[in-house]
């Protein structure tokens, strides 16, 4: 399977100076975490990480203290996730049929999860990682911040990456996004403005996105508490 990461941002929302996949998290840097899943997971054969150059020699010696034997290829990414994501598409070998996507920043995931996600990924050509909801959504009017509406809770998921398609589709999106100035926050809304399916595969609880810097402590105790396992 291929994997393409984006790890291009800029970690505004954690306000820090430097690329957040690059932050300590106990003994390596966050991505080194994301990383070790990957080379953990079985079904993953290549992967090709999303960066801006200046972070890439950081990014190559995150690699090599690895140990990663998975081959792995530099691309550069863009100023938006949905960008980056479109240049890994570019960069993908001519054969690749499917790919997972898997943010950086989510460095908990498990390679269990991973491959159940590769697994997913031959019988359906869209499908995204995904838990239920905990909290009531609520729908609000930006203008007067009144509550226009509650979503019924039972439908509602929080989508995670991995993300995983079949390639030649999700190229198409992407160029129907860039024609008609669609700006998405995951590749699975592209499929969806498509009309393409979009399978939901368990995610985990644990697989938080490290945004901000609470996440980077709850990251920390998730690990800790993994250890003590
Ligand atoms: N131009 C971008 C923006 C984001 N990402 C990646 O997409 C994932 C999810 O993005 P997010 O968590 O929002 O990262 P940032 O964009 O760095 O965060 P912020 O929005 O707070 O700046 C991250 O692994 C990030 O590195 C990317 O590859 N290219
Ligand atoms: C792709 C994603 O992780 C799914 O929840 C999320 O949409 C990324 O959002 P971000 O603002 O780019 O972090």
């Amino acid at each position: 399977m291929y994997l393409l990461i984006p790890a291009a941002g800029s970690g505004r929302r954690m306000g820090s100076s430097r690329n957040k996949l690059l932050l300590p998290l106990l003994d390596k840097p966050v991505l080194a975490w994301t990383l070790a899943a990957i080379k953990a997971s079985r079904s993953v054969r290549w992967v090709g990480i999303i960066g801006q150059p200046d972070d890439l020699p950081d990014f190559k010696e995150i690699v090599i203290s690895l140990g990663m034997t998975k081959c792995v290829h530099w691309i550069p990414g863009g100023t938006t996730r949905q960008e980056s994501v479109y240049k890994g598409l570019q960069a993908l070998p001519v054969v690749a049929e499917r790919v997972l996507i898997h943010d950086g920043a989510r460095c908990l995931v498990t390679p269990e999860l991973i491959d159940r996600c590769a697994a997913a990924l031959l019988r359906s050509p869209g499908l995204i990682a995904a838990v239920p909801v905990k909290d009531t959504i609520k729908v609000v009017a930006p203008a007067t911040q009144l509550i226009a509406s509650t979503p019924d809770r039972r439908q509602l998921w929080a989508a995670q990456t991995p993300q995983g398609f079949a390639v030649e589709p999700l190229t198409r999106c992407h160029d129907e996004g860039i024609r008609q100035g669609w700006e998405v926050t995951d590749d699975a809304a592209l499929f969806e403005q498509c009309g393409l399916p979009v399978t939901v595969v368990p995610g985990e609880e644990s697989n938080l996105k490290v945004t901000t810097p609470m996440d980077l402590a709850i990251a920390e105790f998730i690990l800790r508490q993994r250890g003590k396992e």
